[in-house]
């Protein structure tokens, strides 16, 4: 539905280069939900502002539903960007206009036919959840509120993609928890593809399918949300979803225990759950499973847990509990300190 390939964005400011992208191609599938996780600076923005060109990419290619959009003429994209929506981490609406206008004047703008206008928005504003604020400005609204104008605007266009750009980042976390709940309740059933970005794993392991982690401007890890949390492979990656999983044992506990046998990280996803076969190891071999820490997060359709243990015991037995967990599909690694 999105391809971007190889894409680069250079911003030329009055002192220097700043290569924001730097060869970046991506795929979203039709009907997925997509996240861009980074840090501040890792080139989000400009990546989702280039699928919909409010940011024209210095090199590469774009292509929505098939359409290239690098080579199109200004009525061509004019078009085309009615089927892609967008929703900001500011709201973007229009301070004097009530919300029906908000969503009724871009409407017209963009040649929706008038008698047609009060029907669409009133239908999206159901959608949201706000049919008895059409009337009101956005100012007498709260923040998670306004987000939901602002998505009622967007869905009004009958988009097949919406680009979020960070759309959760400046809300609380229980208004964070029901956008996200709308945007995956909109995936569902309007089959609407969604490309978000966002530096909150949260919002990654909540409602998307496939994630990608930039840094630097490029692409530095993508797959599966559950693959990607089971299997890290980049250091960023990494300290993503070590942030999910804090443990504040002090280093010096952990390396006094460690004199009396392995610390582990168990990881699981789905049925095959940590603490059950940790204690049917820790009964089938002569060895102490100590629980140090753990959580269990749920992934859009999974659960997914860590749990750091100590196995107190003599080599050949604790190498026993390391197969035993393995053989119950518990993935096993031994802590490294520098990891945590
Ligand atoms: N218009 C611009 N002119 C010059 N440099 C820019 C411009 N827009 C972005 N940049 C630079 O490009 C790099 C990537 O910025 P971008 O906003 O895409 O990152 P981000 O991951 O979205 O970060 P944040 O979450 O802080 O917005 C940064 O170094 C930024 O300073």
């Amino acid at each position: 539905m999105i391809q971007l390939k190889k894409i680069s964005k250079t911003f030329h400011t009055k002192t220097k280069k700043v290569h924001a992208l730097k060869n970046v191609s991506l795929e979203v599938k039709k009907g997925e939900i997509f996240g861009v996780i980074g840090y501040s600076g890792a080139g989000k923005s400009t990546l989702i502002r280039c699928v919909n060109l409010l940011e024209k990419p210095t090199n590469g290619e774009v292509y929505v539903n098939g359409s290239k959009l690098n080579t199109m003429s200004a009525e061509q994209l004019r078009e085309t960007r009615k089927k892609i929506g967008m929703i900001f981490q500011g709201f973007h609406l229009l301070k004097t206009a009530t919300v029906f206008d908000n969503i009724a004047i871009p409407l017209k703008l963009t040649g929706v036919p008038k008698r047609e206008i009060p029907n669409r928005v009133q239908k999206y504003l159901a959608v949201v959840g706000l049919e008895d604020k059409q009337d009101v400005y956005p100012d007498q609204l709260s923040g998670g509120q306004k987000q939901r104008v602002a998505i009622a605007r967007a869905l009004s266009h009958e988009p097949e993609v919406l680009l979020s750009d960070e759309a959760t980042s400046a809300l609380d976390p229980e208004t964070t928890e029901s956008i996200l709940d709308l945007l995956a309740k909109i995936n569902r059933e309007f089959g609407i593809t969604i490309l978000l970005i966002t530096h909150e794993m949260h919002v990654i392991q909540k409602i998307c399918d496939r994630v990608a982690v930039m840094e630097n401007g490029e692409i530095i890890e993508q797959g599966n949300v559950i693959d990607l949390y089971s299997e890290p492979k980049q250091a960023t990656t990494k300290k993503f979803i070590n942030s999910l999983f804090p443990s504040d044992l002090p280093d010096e506990t952990l390396k006094e225990l460690q004199k009396r046998g392995p610390i582990i990280t168990l990881t699981f996803v789905g049925s095959s759950a940590g603490k059950p076969a940790l204690s049917m190891a820790s009964k089938k071999f002569d060895v102490h499973a100590n629980i140090l820490s753990g959580n269990i997060i749920q992934l859009k359709d999974k659960p997914f847990g860590r749990l750091i243990a100590h196995l107190e015991g003599e080599p050949e037995e604790t190498n026993k509990v390391r197969q035993f967990l393995a053989n119950e599909g518990v993935q096993v690694e031994e802590v490294s300190f520098d990891d945590n």
